[in-house]
């Protein structure tokens, strides 16, 4: 079988997934969870580090942008700076709902900074492959969502090294930039706690504690516009 197209451009060689293979990719997608109280304190192995770093890596981008840089966060007097920073957006945060909800906000456990042997913030260099970016010309976010596509990537792959992650976004910019001395020019883009678990929860903690349900897809899903759908697509009924 030749490897190469009739552009002498290199293709997959085998590029069909096994129904094993699929099966495999499609647990990880549906038992990978945002990890706030369950770390365990063992240390990440740099080898397994690397492989996330490289599946972040080969997230795509806008216009091949590749915005991302990782800080990894190991010393615990930086993670208490981002600790800090954590406690006073969630202090603030909590101020933001009403009465009883504030009282459930408050219950939350939001985040794992401390407790993860691991932190690792993405960021985006938005002006990494200069002003006008393939792909980028009339959406400038772009950038930024490729960044998010790295820490889909990362969170993914953790979960197949059974690692978990936890996104803690209840940070405000500037706190995080001051904490790991990120230059005023760069976005950071996510917190992500790293590390071995106790276990996976089976359904989002948000859900379990009642906080909000998962949406039936089935309610989401419209066909050739924005709204429309005659109720007897057969996709709905796949959908279930
Ligand atoms: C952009 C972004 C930002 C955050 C999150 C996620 C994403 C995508 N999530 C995790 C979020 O609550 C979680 O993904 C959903 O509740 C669904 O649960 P599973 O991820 O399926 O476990 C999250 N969780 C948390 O405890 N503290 C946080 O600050 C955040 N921030």
């Amino acid at each position: 079988m030749s490897t190469r197209d009739a552009n002498d451009m290199p293709i997959q060689y085998d590029p069909a997934f096994t129904l094993d293979e699929r099966v495999a990719v499609y647990r990880c997608i549906h038992t990978r969870r945002d990890v706030r109280g369950q770390f365990r304190p063992d240390p990440v192995p740099d080898e397994v580090l690397a492989r996330l770093l490289e599946a972040a890596h080969h997230a795509p981008s806008v216009g091949f942008m590749q915005p991302w840089d990782f800080i990894i966060v190991r010393d615990p007097a930086v993670k208490r700076k981002v600790h800090a920073a954590f406690a006073q957006a969630h202090a603030e945060a909590a101020e933001m709902f009403e009465d009883e909800q504030r009282e459930r906000y408050r219950r939350l456990k939001l985040e794992g900074i401390l407790d993860a042997p691991v932190g690792i913030c993405v960021t985006c260099d938005r002006a990494r492959a200069g002003k006008v970016v393939l792909g980028r010309t009339h959406q400038p976010e772009m950038d930024l969502y490729s960044a998010v596509c790295a820490v889909e990537n990362l969170w993914l792959a953790a979960r197949a090294e059974n690692l978990g992650v936890g996104w803690v976004s209840i940070l405000d910019y500037d706190a995080l930039r001051q904490a790991l001395g990120i230059p005023p020019e760069i976005q950071p883009i996510a917190y992500l706690c790293v590390g071995a678990v106790t276990h996976f929860y089976a359904k989002p903690e948000l859900e379990v504690t009642g906080w909000r349900r998962r949406l039936p897809l089935h309610d989401l899903v419209w066909f050739d516009g924005w709204h429309k759908r005659t109720g007897k697509e057969p996709l709905l009924d796949a959908i279930g």
